[in-house]
């Protein structure tokens, strides 16, 4: 999917919520552990309930590559039902790669040509060569890692190197690579006063903001820094919205609370 195209269900839908599908198998209601596939049960029956509210699904690919087999199967079959009922859901494999551009070019093909995926999260440490490899395909997106939500992000990310934050060199030198318009970044809901600055470098580009929510960020403060005349934001929420109930009405629980932050962005939007 294009960014454009992102805009347009983003303002069709009212939402710029992205639904993050990071499934802990000890933390599904227990009766879902007899279903064939748990995680994919699961999965569905958060996927029905919420996507009426989002524009995007996140499955974070550590979660399901910690059941082994078992959990690359789960992921299959829920990018392959995402495609199938909901095509115009715009999907992001949270998977965080990233190596020298032989081995890149593998992760990027799992993710974005096999899976099918519209993008994949990268981080950017190795540079240029290890991040290109993502940028290759048409419509697909690489999500750099630019300033993360965790308080470590405080160890380099914003560490200065000849006066200038390394998340700011990560960005500016990022925009200069080989169809840099297929990069969006990684901005943390909790460090949304940075915001301001990082949109004076990217006017344009989409940012995923995770952090909001579970890490205590708050929507009003990254639409205030960070939303675009055309939007340009994605807001992530997982656990707040997938595990707010552990009865059998989860997904109901689930949907509601997707609804509120559905309703919170059709304000902010209403604003634009
Ligand atoms: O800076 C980052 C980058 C990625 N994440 C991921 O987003 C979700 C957040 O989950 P919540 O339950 O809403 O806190 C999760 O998959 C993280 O790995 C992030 O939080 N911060």
């Amino acid at each position: 999917m294009s960014s454009k195209e992102l805009t347009e269900q983003i303002l069709k839908k009212n939402s710029f919520l992205c639904v993050g599908l990071d499934v802990d198998i000890d933390r599904i209601p227990t009766y879902l552990l007899s279903e064939d596939d748990p995680i994919f049960a699961f999965n569905k029956a958060i996927i029905d309930a919420t996507n009426r509210f989002c524009v995007a699904y996140k499955p974070n690919i550590a979660f399901y590559e910690a059941n082994g087999v078992e959990g690359w199967k789960a992921l299959e079959k829920t990018i392959n039902y995402i495609h199938d009922e909901f095509p115009e859901m715009y999907t992001i494999a949270d998977a965080k790669r990233g190596d020298i551009g032989n081995t890149s070019r593998m992760y990027a093909k799992t993710f974005l040509n096999d899976l099918g995926f519209d993008s994949v999260t990268v981080a950017p440490y190795m540079g240029k060569d290890s991040v290109e490899p993502f940028l290759e395909i048409e419509n697909r997106h690489a999500i750099l890692l630019a300033l993360t939500s965790n308080e470590g992000s405080a160890d380099f990310q914003t560490q200065k190197i000849d006066g200038e934050e390394l998340y700011k060199k990560v960005i500016r030198t990022s925009k200069t690579w080989e169809n840099a318009e297929r990069l969006m970044y990684v901005v943390g809901a909790t460090r949304a006063e940075y915001l301001k600055e990082i949109r004076e470098i990217i006017p344009e580009n989409f940012l995923l903001v995770p952090g909001v929510g579970a890490q205590g960020g708050k929507l009003e403060d990254v639409c205030k820094y960070g939303m675009t005349k055309d939007v340009g934001l994605l807001v992530n929420s997982s656990r707040k919205i997938i595990y707010a109930s552990e009865s059998s009405n989860f997904d109901e629980i689930a949907g509601a609370k997707a609804e509120v932050l559905q309703q919170q962005m059709a304000e902010e939007l209403r604003q634009l």
